[in-house]
């Protein structure tokens, strides 16, 4: 038989690691080894199998006595996704069955996958549109419908299975010829950005990628120009790009060196500067006129780009994640100047790693204050009591939505 395509292998050993060993996509070095092209096709169909995992599982349940191990599920879920979002069958079933007949664990489904995916070819694209949409694992489920009720929770969900389109954050001017939607915020908004960096601009550094809610916490600082502004957690460095294109003197710290080493790389294409350290944001020290505090976290609210985050186990690492952004907030506050303006942010979705931490903070620091948030962009559904700005992927559908965000800017005194 002839080899299967590298993309759709790649695709399974994408998914064992996401669904067998719950870990996620990005500590793979997996698709180092393919060309571009089928990199990009790897990824785009492990991302669309996770993101459509309880249609395919459903879809293929008639046609299984039971579930079979790992590793064959995962080529069953491929193939099946594939056949129900328009895959032509025969090259989806035979590269399936080939792909079960390479591993030693896997050969004897041979028979089992071109059984089951022949049957899927027939009758799965109709069974597939009835399904409902896929649902979030109940361990995140539960706490975002406390949070958010269940109707926003379904919208949530929806938004997560329609997935994200690609933002773009202007360094200056809108280049010549860029394709998009200039939305409110001031992001640029591309429905079908194909390869970014063959978009105008992209080598002369004139915008970064970047998701419209991510592009908000620097501008809840403020004026920054001339400022000494620390970026406590700046890797890859979205938010350096900003600071810095605004005039910051920024320091831009980060604990990962391989991290900071995509700071560098993202400075040096768009023209500009800051002063990269290597370290633990709680050892830091100085004294800062504007911090910046975009603290390690679930990243709940990035599941639209990255739907293998609901696979990882993660229960336990949230809690040690609440824990951490409280002393981060607490040291951050300490290397705040007087008059000084400190902003908080998050990628979750979860009210523990944001709405709940400021509210905390402004009850062990007296003399802490919001800082209310003031811009005509903010819509009134973004506010949150305690002052900050809350933003939810089923915000903006009619716009293709907004990654989840938490976002607060305090001051002292
Ligand atoms: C949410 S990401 C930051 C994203 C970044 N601000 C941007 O806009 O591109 C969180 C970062 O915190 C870093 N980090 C985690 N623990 C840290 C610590 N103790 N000290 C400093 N950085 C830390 C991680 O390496 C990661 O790069």
């Amino acid at each position: 038989m002839a080899d299967p395509s590298p993309a759709r292998l790649a695709a399974v050993d994408l998914l064992d690691m996401v669904l067998v060993q719950h870990r996620p996509l990005s500590e793979t070095d997996r698709l180092d080894r393919l060309a571009a092209p089928d990199r990009a096709a790897a990824q785009r169909l492990a991302t669309e199998v996770l993101r459509g995992l309880e249609r395919a599982d459903r879809v293929l349940k008639p046609h299984l006595r039971k579930a079979p191990a790992g590793r064959v599920m995962n080529i069953l879920r491929l193939g099946a996704t594939e056949l129900c979002t328009g895959g032509a069958a025969h090259g989806v079933v035979s590269d399936c069955v080939e792909i079960a007949a390479r591993g030693k664990r896997t050969q004897g489904a041979k028979g089992l996958a071109n059984a089951v995916l022949r049957k899927v070819a027939e009758s799965g694209p109709a069974d597939w549109a009835k399904l409902r949409v896929p649902r979030l694992p109940k361990w995140l489920r539960a706490p975002l419908a406390e949070a958010w009720g269940p109707q926003a929770v379904a919208a949530m969900e929806r938004a997560h299975f329609d997935g994200a389109p690609v933002d773009l954050t202007l360094k200056g001017d809108l280049p010549e010829g860029l394709p998009g939607e200039l939305l409110p915020t001031g992001s640029v908004r591309l429905r079908d950005a194909g390869q970014v960096s063959a978009l105008p601009g992209f080598s002369d550094g004139a915008w970064w990628v970047q998701d419209a809610a991510a592009a908000l916490p620097v501008k809840l600082l403020g004026e920054v120009a001339g400022l000494d502004v620390l970026d406590m957690c700046a890797a890859p460095g979205g938010k350096t790009l900003q600071l810095a294109a605004r005039g910051a003197r920024v320091t831009a710290l980060d604990i990962s060196e391989a991290r900071l080493a995509r700071v560098r790389e993202n400075l040096d294409r768009c023209g500009l500067e800051a002063e990269l350290v290597a370290g633990d944001a709680l050892e830091h020290r100085g004294q800062y006129d504007a911090i910046l505090l975009d603290a390690p976290c679930s990243a709940t609210g990035t599941i639209r780009r990255h739907p293998d985050l609901p696979h990882v186990h993660m229960g336990e690492k949230i809690s040690e994640l609440i824990g951490l952004q409280g002393w981060m907030l607490d040291h951050a506050l300490s290397l705040l100047k007087p008059g000084g303006r400190l902003v908080y942010a998050t990628c979750s979705l979860l009210p523990d790693e944001g709405e709940c931490q400021i509210e905390e903070a402004l009850e062990r620091h007296p003399g802490l204050r919001v800082v209310p948030a003031e811009a005509d962009w903010i819509e009134p559904a973004w506010r949150s009591e305690e002052g900050g700005l809350r933003l939810r992927p089923d915000f903006w559908a009619e716009r293709g939505g907004l990654d989840g965000f938490y976002m607060a800017c305090v001051a002292k005194g």
